[in-house]
């Protein structure tokens, strides 16, 4: 269906994920890093998606150091958000700043379409959050700007992920992310925990929270499948940079075989062919209601 034409009577995107998140069943929710990746995992069935920091900034051809903009990472969004019609959580890394500047975000990406976003406590520059070295907000900052978040949106999901685990190992992750419900975040997302028996003690000890997994590849935390994540009580699973991963692959290859051959025949077989991209991205519907519009609009010729 064209993004052109609304459905009026459509929730938000916040109220629309809320209700996904009260069901029992785990979401999946893959990463998208732009619009056709998003048309491609709706098709195969995907109810949400994961705007992935790592994979925005991948995509810009710059690292994930939390150097972006409101701005940049609202025109992601939107473009993501209309592509699928369906809610995305939004990393905002560590929203940009202090308490002001959190608002001013999630008022933002609000308007632009998103349904969560997920603030994270480290401090400037941030890092992947399966990296060494990296350094931590004191808790209370890190707790002002989930509540900041938690004043500025209307619906919008908050989900705030705690880096502690690599410091302050499992106890002070877990007292984090107490402090951070208190101030408002609705899920909580802990970053980088090394072990299945990890990922299981951290579900046992937060039973009413929604609990996001990260299942990141070539990171810290071991891969689940979503079924035993669902077991171990995880509501959320991201796969965040997966798309843009396997996507990059296949356009290194591109480029390489251009660069050696002169042409790309050999690689043919393997492209999305013309028909199936107009699919993808719906181009008949445009057209058809181009048409519709122009004869409604236009006088008969019947006079
Ligand atoms: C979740 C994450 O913040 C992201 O930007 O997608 C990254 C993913 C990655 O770099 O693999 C993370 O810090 O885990």
């Amino acid at each position: 269906m064209p993004y052109l034409v609304p459905d009026r009577s459509a929730r938000s995107a916040g109220s629309r994920l809320r209700s996904r998140l009260a069901e029992d069943t785990l979401l999946v929710m893959p990463g998208a890093h732009d619009g056709l990746a998003a048309l491609q995992a709706k098709r195969a069935g995907f109810e949400a998606l994961y705007l992935s920091g790592a994979a925005m900034t991948a995509s810009m051809g710059i690292p994930d150091l939390g150097m972006i903009t409101p701005d940049e990472v609202a025109f992601f969004t939107r473009t993501i958000a209309r592509a699928a019609d369906l809610p995305v959580l939004v990393d905002i890394d560590t929203g940009f700043g202090e308490a002001l500047n959190v608002m001013h975000a999630v008022r933002t990406l609000e308007d632009a379409g998103a349904a969560a976003v997920q603030i994270e406590d480290q401090v400037l520059p941030k890092k992947c959050g399966h990296l060494d070295d990296k350094r931590l907000a004191d808790p209370r900052d890190a707790a002002a700007k989930i509540a900041a978040a938690s004043r500025a949106r209307r619906d919008l999901v908050i989900v705030a992920r705690t880096d502690a685990a690599a410091s302050e190992g499992l106890d002070g992750a877990l007292a984090r992310a107490r402090l951070y419900v208190e101030a408002g975040a609705d899920a909580i997302f802990p970053e980088a925990l090394t072990s299945v028996e990890m990922l299981a003690a951290f579900a046992e000890a937060m039973p009413d929270v929604p609990l996001l997994a990260n299942m990141t590849e070539f990171g810290r935390t071991p891969a689940l499948t979503a079924a035993e994540l669902q077991a171990m009580g995880y509501r959320m699973a991201i796969w965040p940079v997966s798309s843009l991963r396997m996507a990059a692959k296949a356009q290194g290859r591109l480029y390489a075989t251009l660069a050696a051959d002169g042409t790309t025949r050999a690689l043919v077989p393997e492209m999305l062919t013309r028909a199936e991209l107009y699919d993808l991205i719906d181009l008949p519907a445009y057209e058809a209601l181009d048409a519709a519009i122009v004869a409604t609009v236009l006088p008969g010729d019947e006079g």
